[in-house]
């Protein structure tokens, strides 16, 4: 199986603070299903945003979907981001002027790359409905609880059917039943399409979901050092 994600020698600092995060190496292949876990400030969501090209590394190349996103941000690597990349974020990031249909759809909608149809509207329609917020399709996302706030972003991370899905924390916010929907609709989705799919967790009754589990808290070097080995 070809690999999607690729990490070799990466460092990375936030300026002005003691934390940092290495990972020698790093190889998710296509089709595999991933759950990032460890504690709280571990580096866990860093290294998310490293992967979506969002946070640029010290040192070390970090390739996604054939493409080395460690540069600097252009228009050209947010269009590679937005046809490869389904990334659900842990504060969500909707639009809060923009109705729920709109902000799944939002991808077509900030792309030249991409073209809007019929087929993806009724795709964003399905893909509500398989996690139950159809009935809010029409709402805006100030009168959304935090749950289906999170459910908009999960259904806009999908609508693509990229290759590569990052969700941090994507059930964070449910109750019980909702938290299995969610996670069913992110690993069928992964399975039906051969698709990757990499999560932040913290919740352990998920893992046996998931192909491969990397544990940050284990490679913790020191206390401000998070050195991931896989
Ligand atoms: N923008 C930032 N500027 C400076 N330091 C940051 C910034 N974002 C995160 N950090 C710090 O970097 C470290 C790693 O943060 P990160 O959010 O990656 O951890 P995490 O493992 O995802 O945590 P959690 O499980 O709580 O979401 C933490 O010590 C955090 O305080």
């Amino acid at each position: 199986m070809s690999d999607i994600i690729e990490i070799n020698d990466l460092h990375f600092a936030f300026a002005g603070t003691t934390f940092r995060l290495q990972v020698d190496e790093l190889r998710v292949s296509l089709g595999e299903t991933v759950a990032f876990i460890g504690s709280s400030g571990s580096g866990k969501t860093t290294l998310l945003h490293l992967l979506a090209g969002i946070r640029t590394p010290e040192s070390g190349s970090v390739t996604v979907v054939g493409r080395d996103v460690s540069g600097l941000a252009t228009a050209s690597s947010r269009d590679h981001r937005v046809c490869n990349i389904g990334l659900v974020f842990q504060e969500f990031e909707l639009l809060e002027h923009l109705s729920v249909l709109d902000n799944i759809l939002l991808p077509y909608r900030i792309s030249a790359a991409l073209k809007l149809t019929r087929e993806i509207v009724d795709r964003a329609q399905q893909l509500a409905e398989s996690v139950d917020i159809n009935d809010k399709l029409g709402r805006y996302p100030g009168r959304l609880s935090q749950g289906e706030r999170q459910r908009v972003a999960v259904c806009r991370a999908l609508l693509t059917e990229p290759p590569l899905v990052l969700a941090d924390e994507p059930t964070g916010n449910l109750d019980p039943g909702n938290k299995w929907k969610v996670v069913d609709a992110l690993i069928d989705d992964a399975k039906r399409r051969q698709s990757t799919l990499v999560t932040v967790t913290h919740d352990h009754e998920l893992l046996d979901r998931f192909d491969r589990v990397i544990d940050f808290s284990s490679f913790h070097a020191s206390s401000q050092t998070a050195e991931v080995a896989t």
